[in-house]
């Protein structure tokens, strides 16, 4: 009996209790238990077919823990002391964070920031890198293990000894690491990235890290012995039912870690839940309240909007007010549940969980930039004010009326609705500029009593992004770009880090605002002194209010 529990609050009550017999009727649990990819309907059953490994992942994951085992004493005997996970997206965030739940040093680089770059080129000798992509073609993987194996080469030390490769058969990053002889672990292609918390991706990072991988497997497998049941108590189903029941009308999930037993676990559910079911216009968006301080209170009481509770194993929960489920667990069983949950919320909501096909527009706009795509035909240059510099995107708005922050938070407040939720999205070296950047989620929220998601750019274009361009049409967005001062070249590539990291911000812009969202850039020379200003001239913005 695992102790994953799933508590719904009484004004949800209703509609998972009108969902669940049909669930059990369907046979939902077993079916994806026995991969049948007809559970989406016959479109997404094309790929579902190739990508429900997740379901059952022990049979490929058990085999991986002995070579992590001796990779993490060979790794020890040569002196690694420092490991470093490159990627981003579903390769990166369930290592991520599961390593800080267990308190173990991983760090992460999944940016194309040239201050988040250059901080992998200290401490060489000490220093491995996994470089980790399932398709072994994604730019903040590329960017980074450019910059690192060129930094070890000019070291004169060798790559093999500091590099080491995850990623799918076959794929581009599957030759350079057989090129250069790399150390390498084939990830299982029928598991997708969001769903591989439990596979390769997961595992090998962590285990490598320090965690007790074989203890998290273990977990994991003891929990879903329950949510394979057709049984209205599986925690699955009721998780499934409680996120989608009421969709479309209850749509926006605002999301509480428990900060002290799965510190930034969110994250991951974040991109699992956008990128599952933010498509064609339908979908949960998740805004995930950072820091333990977040003030509930300052978002609206409406009705599409759901509280969601994370707790760790054997925590007492606190009675919680308003529309919400609250689920209780070790991070392992959780991995599980949230995994058996969304694929059932997509079949609720009618949406293939497997597909992100909003996410290429912006990497596309983002490589047109690149390539020298003239101007957009909008006014993107923007009215200067202090040390930033303030702009619209989109046709949602007169131009010539932004002058600055004011009345670019003037003009968005204009346009919000009861329904409306805020994305604020930085564009920054999150390491350096953590601290003076975090106040911004709740004086935004402060400002439209909307849930708001706040995103590192260009982090959560893997993530939330999908949701922000493909699922409910109801975002307003602030784009805040500001790169580390000191750019970085990046070798065999035309174009520096911080030049990649500003045509993903303005690409992102660009493309949210074609598909008629509106949208904000703000721009920064220098995040020490450009953050701070932004913060500060927001919070008297809302002081005012
Ligand atoms: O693992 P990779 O192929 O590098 O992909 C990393 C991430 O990139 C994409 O943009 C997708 O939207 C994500 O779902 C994926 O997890």
């Amino acid at each position: 009996m695992t102790m994953l529990s799933v508590r719904t609050s009484h004004e949800i009550q209703d509609s998972v209790e009108a969902l669940l017999p049909q669930l059990v009727k369907d046979r939902v649990a077993s079916r994806l238990a026995a991969k049948d990819a007809s559970l989406w309907g016959k479109k997404a059953a094309l790929e579902a077919v190739q990508r429900l490994g997740w379901a059952n992942p022990f049979p490929s994951s058990r085999p991986l823990l002995e070579p992590i085992a001796e990779l993490r004493g060979t790794l020890k005997e040569r002196g690694i002391k420092r490991i470093i996970l490159a990627g981003t997206g579903g390769s990166t965030l369930a290592s991520e964070v599961a390593a800080r739940a267990a308190g173990v040093e991983l760090a992460v680089i999944d940016s194309t920031d040239p201050g988040m770059l250059a901080d992998t080129l200290t401490d060489l000798e000490t220093t491995l890198m996994i470089v980790a992509s399932k398709s072994g073609s994604t730019l903040e993987m590329d960017v980074a293990f450019r910059v690192f194996s060129d930094a070890i080469e000019q070291a004169g030390l060798k790559l093999s000894e500091h590099v080491v490769v995850i990623t799918d058969p076959g794929s581009p990053l599957e030759q350079l690491a057989n090129k250069h002889r790399l150390l390498m672990f084939t990830a299982d292609p029928t598991v997708g990235g969001r769903f591989s918390a439990l596979a390769a991706f997961g595992l090998v990072p962590t285990g490598l890290a320090g965690v007790d991988v074989d203890r998290v497997l273990t977990e994991a497998m003891d929990a879903q012995a329950e949510f394979i049941l057709d049984n209205p108590e599986n925690p699955a189903l009721i998780l499934g039912a409680a996120l989608a029941g009421q969709h479309p009308q209850r749509n926006k999930l605002v999301i509480h870690d428990d900060t002290a037993c799965l510190p930034g676990f969110s994250a991951w559910i974040e991109q699992l839940v956008a990128e599952s079911t933010g498509k064609q216009g339908l979908g949960l968006v998740p805004t995930v309240q950072i820091g333990s301080s977040a003030n509930e209170d300052s978002i609206e009481r409406t009705d599409d909007v759901l509280h969601v509770y994370l707790h760790g194993a054997n925590t007492t929960l606190p009675e919680e007010a308003g529309p919400s489920v609250t689920v209780s667990g070790s991070l392992a069983a959780q991995f599980i549940v949230w995994e058996y949950a969304v694929a059932v919320a997509c079949r609720i909501i009618g949406v293939n969980p497997f597909d992100q096909p909003d996410v290429e527009a912006s990497k596309q706009a983002a490589q047109n930039l690149l390539a020298g795509e003239p101007n957009s035909t909008h006014n993107e240059r923007g009215a200067t004010d202090g040390p930033v510099s303030v702009a619209a995107y989109g046709s949602w708005i007169d131009h010539s009326k932004i002058t600055g922050l004011e009345s670019a938070i003037e003009a968005l407040r204009e346009v919000a609705t009861e329904r409306s939720y805020v994305a604020i999205n930085v564009f920054t070296d999150r390491n350096s500029h953590r601290d003076v950047a975090a106040p911004l989620q709740q004086t935004i929220t402060d400002i439209f009593h909307r849930p708001t998601a706040f995103g590192w750019g260009p982090r959560f274009l893997h993530s939330t992004g999908q949701a922000h361009k493909g699922g409910p049409a109801e975002g307003i967005f602030i784009h805040v770009l500001a790169r580390s001062v000191n750019d970085i070249t990046v070798p065999g590539l035309n174009h520096t880090g911080g030049e990649q990291l500003a045509a993903q911000a303005t690409g992102d812009a660009r493309v949210l605002a074609e598909r008629g969202r509106p949208v904000v850039m703000i721009k920064v020379d220098d995040p020490a002194v450009g953050l701070p200003y932004i913060v500060d001239k927001l919070k008297a913005i809302q002081a005012a209010a």
